[in-house]
């Protein structure tokens, strides 16, 4: 079976670091199934999402994604990976403020050829693929054609989700995405995220010093910067 990631015998430290920030000697994830990284603030919970999205590399061990060696990739190659196979749901959202709701929800799909492809077989245009992500993130339709600045928080978060989802990438990446959300919010949130990956298949990496969000995950991982990294369950 594919493995959506597996890291292995992974070290990473900042310049200047003595000793290790992350050290994981192996974790696997197989696709589909959903894994929770919490830790305290600076225990290096978004350092390891830039290293599996292969923003950085590690000073050794390998990181897999798709059985394929991010961590080894260069360039242009690991550029067009990430676009295609990575969704990204970032703490601040990212949207672009000059284009509409929806305009944002297809960027990915025109960045990406194989996402485009995905989203069309499926939805025959964009704009369709995107008002499916839209609705199934329950942004009224009467909103998709605003600025995103228009929109509640809330609201802005569900619309960076359905922008990840866009083009069924295999790996959904979401780095503190509740942070910014009330508790009401929070469950919907959880709820509506969880459904979809599993609806298109996605694996979600999802991030949070939240401990009482890991009941939404099959797998955990608590990073520790005291002890470096360890596998939770
Ligand atoms: N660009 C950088 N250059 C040097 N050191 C960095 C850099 N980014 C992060 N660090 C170091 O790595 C440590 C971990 O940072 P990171 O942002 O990964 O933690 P985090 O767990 O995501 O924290 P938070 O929950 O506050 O977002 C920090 O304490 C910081 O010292």
């Amino acid at each position: 079976m594919t493995q959506a990631l597996s890291i292995d015998s992974l070290r990473f430290n900042w310049p200047g670091q003595q000793a290790p920030l992350l050290r994981i000697e192996a974790l696997t994830l197989t696709q589909g199934d959903s894994l929770f990284v919490q830790g305290a603030s600076g225990s290096g919970k978004s350092t390891l999402l830039n290293l599996m999205a292969g923003v950085l590399v590690p000073q050794a061990g390998e990181i897999r994604l798709l059985d394929q060696p991010i961590s080894r990739q260069r360039g242009k190659a690991r550029d067009r990976f990430r676009a295609d196979h990575i969704g990204y749901i970032f703490q601040q959202f990212n949207l672009l403020p000059y284009l509409s709701v929806q305009g944002n929800v297809m960027l990915p799909a025109r960045l990406s050829r194989l996402r485009r492809q995905r989203a069309l077989d499926q939805h025959q245009t964009l704009e369709s693929a995107a008002a499916h992500w839209l609705s199934r993130l329950n942004i009224p339709e009467s909103l998709w054609s605003r600025p995103v600045s228009a929109l509640s928080v809330g609201q802005q978060q569900r619309v960076a989700s359905a922008r990840a989802l866009i083009g069924s990438p295999e790996l959904v990446i979401a780095d503190e995405p509740t942070s910014a959300l009330d508790q009401d919010n929070v469950d919907n949130f959880m709820k509506v995220l969880t459904e979809q990956c599993r609806s298109i298949g996605s694996s979600l990496v999802f991030v949070s010093h939240d401990r009482h969000l890991a009941a939404w995950f099959d797998q955990h991982l608590t990073l520790d910067a005291a002890r470096n990294a360890e596998v939770a369950s």
